[in-house]
């Protein structure tokens, strides 16, 4: 991918106080959110937290009730046509002409675009090299999906909105769709997704916008989500009978030997934590046989923020 110039300092997207009611439902309540160039920001939600909603907002196709929507610094209903042609949008399965040929309808795209991407390059990177002239209708699920990537990354956007992009599909698809996510950050290009991998979402974005019931419930870098507030556990193996007394720890940290030789501290654990066991040892000239430190995974937060049960 060749490299763009850089652009205005404006964010590739903004949401201010953003509402949106639907039949009284509010679907997208006093949301704000931010997307900066080059920037990959993954929106996470249980089913019905509002995130096709935000979307649409931000492609122009759905009106906010109150708030303000700046896409590249622009209204994405005020200024339709020129959001549109800056904007990639990945459809899910839309917009396709059953009979007509994978290459065909890339290059169809391509041609509405004043400085398109090589199509070639792009069925490459997507791994469709030998569906170039497959009927759309003859294309696999996960096949069909990587051409409506590159169909919405063709006109080389400035911004791209993927829905989903890797549902279904499999292991090396899935690798190819993040390795083009990667160059397209690289390229200058942000990127809003929303995803239900957990694990996606960590290996892609730079930002993480965790919504429920149409609000921001945690935001931040994958790291800084993963520890936020959180009840980390360190684990030690040493020798048994160590004097616990002679750690010290802030209050907040419970610390105990679970079974002889195997010393729990739970709390915060940050660096200084993890130095602290380490010197405490050191000072009772006791040698570590092991020591872990169990962060909590993503999902774990996730499900502590929204909930476990399952959504309309
Ligand atoms: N056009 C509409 N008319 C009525 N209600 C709608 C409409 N669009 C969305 N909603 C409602 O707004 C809420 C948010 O829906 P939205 O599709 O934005 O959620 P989502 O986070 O994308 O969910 P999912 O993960 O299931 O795709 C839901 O309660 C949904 O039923």
């Amino acid at each position: 991918m060749t490299s763009r110039t850089p652009g205005s300092a404006q964010p590739a997207v903004r949401l201010e106080g953003v509402v949106k009611t639907f039949d009284g439902v509010r679907a997208v309540n006093n949301l704000d959110l931010l997307v900066e160039q080059a920037q990959v920001v993954a929106l996470l939600g249980p089913n019905g937290a509002g995130k096709t909603t935000t979307v649409e907002m931000c492609e122009g196709f759905v009106r906010p009730d109150s708030g303000r929507v700046q896409v590249l610094g622009l209204d994405p209903i005020a200024d339709a046509g020129k959001v549109r042609a800056r904007i990639g949008v990945m459809l899910q399965g839309g917009g396709a002409y059953p009979g007509s040929r994978a290459g065909e309808m890339l290059d169809l795209v391509a041609a509405y675009s004043a400085d398109p991407l090589d199509p070639d390059w792009l069925l490459r990177s997507l791994g469709l090299e030998d569906s170039r002239r497959t009927p759309y209708r003859r294309l696999s699920g996960g096949q069909q999906q990587r051409l409506s990537l590159a169909c919405a990354l063709v006109g080389r956007p400035e911004l791209v909105f993927l829905d989903e992009p890797t549902a279904g599909l499999d292991a090396q698809a899935r690798l190819m769709v993040w390795e083009l996510i990667d160059a397209l950050r690289r390229d200058g290009v942000g990127v809003l997704l929303t995803t239900h991998v957990m694990d996606e979402a960590e290996e892609l974005a730079d930002q993480l916008v965790i919504i429920d019931h149409g609000s921001v419930v945690a935001a931040g870098t994958p790291s800084e989500v993963t520890s936020r507030g959180a009840e980390g556990q360190l684990r030690l193996t040493a020798p048994a009978g160590l004097d616990l007394a002679r750690l010290t720890l802030p209050d907040t940290f419970r610390v105990f030997e679970s079974t002889p030789g195997t010393y729990l501290v739970e709390g915060p654990i940050d660096p200084a934590v993890v130095a602290a066991v380490a010197s405490w040892c050191a000072d009772l000239g006791a040698l570590i046989h092991d020591i872990r430190v169990d962060q909590r995974s993503l999902e774990d937060v996730f499900l502590e923020l929204t909930g476990r049960e399952l959504r309309g």
